[in-house]
C-alpha cells in the first residue's frame, strides 16, 4: 500500500472560485497518472500559448490557452500586435481512496477541492506496469471508477444529510429559499441513497434549481473520463479502455483515451512542431490537451466571442445563450450594467469582407441591443456608458 500521509496538503480552495466556471479538476485513485497528465497537458499548453504568459498559480493549478485558429486569423486580418486566447484552468487534485468520504487518505480535503471545479476529469489507469504500484494492488479500471464514484456519492449524501439536519433546526424560520431547499433535499436524498448520481437532474422551478446548484454536489458535476494508457496503446486503446468506454458512454458521458507517458514525452520538446512530430509517430494527430479542452468546453457549454483591433485580437469565453450585456460583463464587470449597445459581425462575414473597414462599408456590421443572444464567433465592439 502507498503511504498517503506524507503527501503535500492541497492549497486552500478559495482562489479557485474566480474561474470556477472554467476549471477542470483531475480526479482519480492515487498513482494512476493524474499529475503526469496534468504536467504534460499544461506544459504542451505552455508551448501552444507562445504569445501569452503561462500562468502557473500553484504546482497544482495551471491555466492553459484554449487553441483557437479563429483568433489567430483575426489577428492576421487586422494586423494586431498581440493575440490573446481564452484560458481553461486545470487543477491537479490528490488521489482519492476508498473511504475518503469518511476521512481516509486525505479525505474530505480532496472532496472540498473537487467541489470548486466545474468539470471533473476522472483519470482511470488502463496501463499495466508492475513497477507502478496500485493502491488496490491490481489494475482494474472499472473497480477504480466504482470506488471513486461511490466516494463522491457518499460525500454528497453527507452534505445532504447535514443540510437536512440544519433545516430541521430552522423549521420555524422564514428565511427565503428554505422551502425550496427542503423540496430539493427531499428529492435528492433518496436518489443518493440508491446510489444514483445527480448529473442529469434538473428542476423545473427556477428557485429549486438555484438551491440545487448552490449545494455544489459532486455527482451533479459534468464529468469526462480519461483512460490513461501506455505509449503503445495511445492511438488504439486496449481492452480496458473499451470496457470503460462501454460503461461511461452508456451513461451519456465522454470518454477519451490519453497516454500520460506519450504526452509527457511529447511535452519534453520545447517547440510545438517537435511535439506534434512525436505525437504523430505515436499515431496521434493532436495533443491530449486539445482533445481534453474540446471535450471540456463542450461539457461546459461555453462559446467564444472576439474583440479585435490594432493592439490585440482577443478571444473571450461566455456561456451558450449569454446576452450581449453578459458578454460585455466578461471584459469588465461594470460593462454589463453600463451596456448601451453592441456593434457586431460574425466571424465568417468578417473573413468574407476581408477587414473590419470593408465589413463596415459593405454593411455587415450590425447594431444589437440588450436582448441580443450571442452567437459563437461573434466579433464585438461594445458601447458602454453612464
Ligand atoms: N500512461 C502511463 N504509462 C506508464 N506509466 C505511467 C503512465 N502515466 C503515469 N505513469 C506513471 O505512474 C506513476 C504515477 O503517476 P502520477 O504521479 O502522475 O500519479 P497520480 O495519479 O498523480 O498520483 P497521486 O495520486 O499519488 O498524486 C508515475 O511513475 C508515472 O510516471
Ligand atoms: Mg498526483
Amino acid at each position: 500500500m502507498l503511504s498517503l500521509s506524507s503527501r503535500p496538503a492541497l492549497r486552500p480552495a478559495a482562489r479557485l472560485t474566480r474561474h470556477f466556471h472554467r476549471s477542470v479538476g483531475i480526479v482519480g485513485m492515487p498513482n494512476v497518472g493524474k499529475s503526469t497528465l496534468f504536467n504534460a497537458l499544461t506544459r504542451t499548453g505552455q508551448a501552444q500559448a507562445a504569445n501569452y504568459p503561462f500562468c502557473t498559480i500553484d504546482p497544482n493549478i495551471a491555466r492553459v490557452a484554449v487553441p483557437d485558429p479563429r483568433v489567430h486569423a483575426l489577428a492576421k486580418l487586422e494586423k494586431s500586435q498581440k493575440v490573446i486566447e481564452t484560458q481553461l484552468e486545470f487543477v491537479d487534485i490528490a488521489g482519492l481512496v476508498r473511504g475518503a468520504s469518511k476521512g481516509e487518505g486525505l479525505g474530505n480535503k480532496f472532496l472540498d477541492n473537487i467541489r470548486q471545479v466545474a468539470v471533473i476529469a476522472h483519470v482511470v489507469r488502463c496501463f499495466e506496469d508492475i513497477n507502478i504500484l496500485h493502491v488496490e494492488e491490481t489494475v482494474d479500471p472499472l473497480r477504480d471508477l466504482d470506488t471513486i464514484r461511490t466516494e463522491l456519492l457518499l460525500a454528497d449524501l453527507q452534505t445532504v444529510e447535514r443540510r437536512l439536519e440544519t433545516l430541521k433546526k430552522k423549521k420555524k424560520s422564514t428565511e427565503p429559499g428554505l422551502a425550496s431547499l427542503g423540496i430539493v433535499l427531499d428529492r435528492i436524498a433518496p436518489l443518493l441513497e440508491e446510489g444514483v448520481s445527480l448529473s442529469n437532474l434538473t428542476f423545473d422551478v427556477p428557485e429549486e434549481q438555484v438551491q440545487f446548484d448552490r449545494l455544489q454536489l459532486l455527482t451533479a458535476k459534468k464529468a469526462l473520463y480519461l483512460c490513461n494508457v501506455s505509449e503503445d496503446d495511445a492511438a488504439t486503446g486496449n481492452a480496458m479502455t473499451e470496457a470503460v468506454r462501454a460503461q461511461v458512454e452508456a451513461e451519456g458521458s465522454v470518454c477519451l483515451t490519453v497516454s500520460g507517458a506519450l504526452e509527457e514525452a511529447a511535452a519534453g520538446f520545447e517547440d510545438e512542431e517537435s511535439q506534434m512530430e512525436y505525437l504523430q509517430c505515436g499515431g496521434l494527430s493532436e495533443t491530449g490537451l486539445t482533445r481534453v479542452i474540446r471535450a471540456s468546453q463542450k461539457l461546459l457549454q461555453l462559446q467564444s466571442y472576439y474583440t479585435v483591433g490594432e493592439k490585440e485580437a482577443r478571444a473571450w469565453t461566455i456561456r451558450q445563450g449569454a446576452t450581449a450585456p453578459q458578454a460585455a460583463g466578461v471584459i469588465h464587470s461594470d460593462f454589463e450594467r453600463l451596456f448601451i449597445r453592441a456593434e457586431t459581425v460574425s466571424f465568417d462575414a468578417l473573413m468574407q469582407a476581408g477587414s473590419m473597414k470593408a465589413a463596415r462599408e459593405q454593411g455587415f456590421l450590425r447594431s444589437e441591443g440588450k436582448d441580443y443572444v450571442c452567437q459563437d464567433g461573434d466579433i464585438f465592439n461594445f458601447l458602454v456608458g453612464r
